[in-house]
């Protein structure tokens, strides 16, 4: 990522709270002054102090210097508390612009979501898209904002700090400023060398992530494999990976600070022999040196801690350009303008000559054309890798086709919102989705509104009522995300008692495979011809068994049709149709 679109990504995300950062700006400027001032008046009573005693000797009366220290010590402690007001202001005003940069981040990255085509899903790893969310977003708010304010103040001090040292003594700045200097250049080596290792720290983090991820998400199958020795070695060995990382880049940070300062002590040493000579053959007074000295204290840490700030912000970054990535990514297509709806729909659904690839240097189909007639069952068979859901993804309209219309009662697909054409499909799928909530909750997730008597009755058609009934709360017991309290046949009778419940005209169902005992088995069966009554159905057949009768069979291989028809018509034409028929009839 270039330097200047990450400089352009700052200011438009920024852009929106301006006003709040010019006020930051112009705080840390007030409140920045006022304390480089502090010294200068400091050496000046000192001065003026020393001048006293020179005339008069000692001791003083308080009387005759009560001016001489009063004025001072006043002007130094409104000073110090308008500077402190200024400060309280720039750090509250930090903190709320934080919250709202973040809000807003949050916000627009939930919005943009909504928005991202399904390939955007398909390409990307859930660890990585988790950490850009959460950590990138997070980092954004407390490094990249409060680095800035540490910028600003940073510039500040130094700017007015050096201008106060040239005015006392040009010569003896230019010792300082060598010596100070050659700090900083190891402090920015150090700082570069540190931010490689932070980054490799922060990479090595993503992979265990990832890893930890795995580990959870494919926990049944590790388990099935007995690979819970092999996952953990692995992020055993991701684990030390990081530790190393980690240790590396906490070396820099904790065992080369300490040298650092040692330069910067340097400088102050050396200024206060040169100082002290200057003092003794008068060329500067001691009111002045301390206050240089202070100076040189002043400037020192920010100076040293420049390189630090500029690679926190650089990082920080980073962070920025990961969660911008995200935003930039290229969105569906927008709905049309001018979108149609269909009133009394029947689900008639067609395919028209359809060409599409998930790339777009490969199509999977290139000439799909097939109709599904209203309230008929078609069936889609072929062996893994067809197309088959495929076929499903495109009349979701989850994926643009590269050719041909898909038309749905007539009516060309994309003349329909997402939401509309969605609006007319149920699916049961073999991976069932239940979210963390009451199983009435999760039944009524395609119709909200539905009362709890129209909850049961769905439930009751689904053949799920009776479970649900011996569940500890009923239709009131929580499942959680993972659904480890259900079986997956309970699951997928809960998800068509979802879809009797929304009553779409069209269903998709992806028959049971031999993963569920027969007697579930036979009430999937049961309840998945009830669904389909009425409706236009698509059924993913795994045996072929239970289609015979289905209107219309698409044998599929290689993403394509290549042979349609009913069950009678496909067998006889004697071709991969027949073939599979034959194979599944002689196990
Ligand atoms: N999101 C995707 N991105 C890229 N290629 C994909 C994607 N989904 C599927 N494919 C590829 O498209 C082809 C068809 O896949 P599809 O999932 O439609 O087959 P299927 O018939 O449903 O298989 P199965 O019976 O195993 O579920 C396969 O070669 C697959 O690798």
């Amino acid at each position: 990522m270039s330097q200047k679109s990450s400089m352009s990504r700052f200011f438009r995300l920024i852009k929106p709270e301006r006003t709040y950062f010019i006020l930051l700006a112009l705080c840390s400027l007030v409140s920045n002054t006022l304390i480089t001032m502090m010294p200068f008046i400091m050496g000046i009573a000192i001065d003026d102090l020393l001048k006293m005693i020179k005339q008069n000797g000692t001791p003083l009366s308080f009387d005759s210097i009560q001016g001489l220290i009063l004025r001072p010590v006043l002007l130094l402690i409104i000073i110090a508390m308008i500077s402190a007001c200024f400060s309280f202001i720039q750090e509250r005003m930090m903190a709320s612009l934080s919250e709202k940069v973040t809000l807003r981040l949050r916000k627009e990255i939930t919005l943009k979501f909504k928005k991202l085509p399904m390939s955007f899903f398909d390409t990307h790893q859930v660890g990585d898209i988790l950490s850009r969310t959460t950590n990138d977003i997070n980092r954004i708010a407390e490094v990249l904002l409060t680095g800035i304010n540490q910028f600003f103040s940073s510039v500040v001090t130094i700017v007015l700090g050096i201008g106060m040292l040239l005015y006392i003594d040009i010569k003896l700045t230019g010792v300082v400023l060598v010596l100070i200097i050659v700090s900083s250049v190891v402090t920015s080596w150090v700082a570069n060398k540190n931010k490689r290792l932070a980054d490799t720290n922060q990479e090595v983090l993503g992979q265990l992530n990832n890893k930890v991820e795995e580990f959870f998400s494919g926990n049944l199958e590790i388990k099935t494999f007995n690979q819970q020795q092999e996952t953990a070695k692995q992020i055993d060995e991701t684990n030390q990976q990081h530790k190393k990382a980690f240790l590396n880049s906490q070396f820099f940070d904790f065992a080369i600070y300490p040298a650092i300062r040692f330069l910067n002590q340097l400088a102050f040493i050396i200024s206060a022999i040169l100082g002290a000579g200057m003092v003794i053959q008068g060329t500067l007074t001691i009111g002045l040196i301390q206050a240089y000295l202070q100076y040189v204290n002043q400037i020192s840490e920010p100076i040293t801690n420049f390189s630090y700030v500029i690679n926190a912000l650089q990082s920080a970054m980073a962070s920025l350009d990961r969660v911008t990535y995200i935003l930039d990514q290229p969105e569906e297509v927008p709905d049309t303008q001018d979108p149609v709806t269909i009133k009394n729909s029947q689900g008639k659904i067609t395919f028209d000559h359809i060409k599409f690839g998930y790339t777009t240097d490969h199509l999977l189909m290139n000439n799909v054309s097939f109709t599904a007639n209203p309230q008929k069952m078609v069936a889609i068979v072929g062996p893994t890798g067809a197309g088959k859901t495929t076929l499903i993804n495109l009349l979701m309209r989850f994926y643009e086709i590269n050719g041909g219309v898909i038309s749905y009662d007539g009516q060309d697909i994309t003349t329909l919102t997402r939401k509309e054409l969605r609006s007319k499909f149920g699916m049961v799928l073999q991976n069932t989705w239940l979210f963390e909530g009451s199983v009435a909750d999760n039944i009524a997730y395609g119709k909200k509104d539905a009362n709890r008597e129209d909850i049961i009755k769905a439930a009751k058609i689904a053949q799920c009522d009776h479970f649900i009934r011996t569940l500890p709360n009923g239709y009131d017991t929580i499942i959680s995300s993972e659904n480890g309290s259900l079986s997956q046949g309970q699951q997928q009778l809960l998800t068509i008692a979802r879809v009797i419940l929304a009553n779409p005209p069209v269903v998709i169902l992806d028959e049971a495979t031999s993963s569920v005992d027969t007697r579930t088995e036979v009430e999937i069966q049961k309840a998945m011809s009830t669904v389909t009554r009425g409706r236009t159905s698509f059924v993913i057949a795994h045996r072929l068994s239970t289609i015979e009768k289905a209107d219309l069979i698409l044998v599929m291989e290689a993403g394509n049709i290549i042979e349609q028809g009913t069950h009678q018509e496909l067998l006889k034409q004697e071709g991969l149709y027949a073939t599979l028929h034959q194979s599944q009839f002689k196990e």
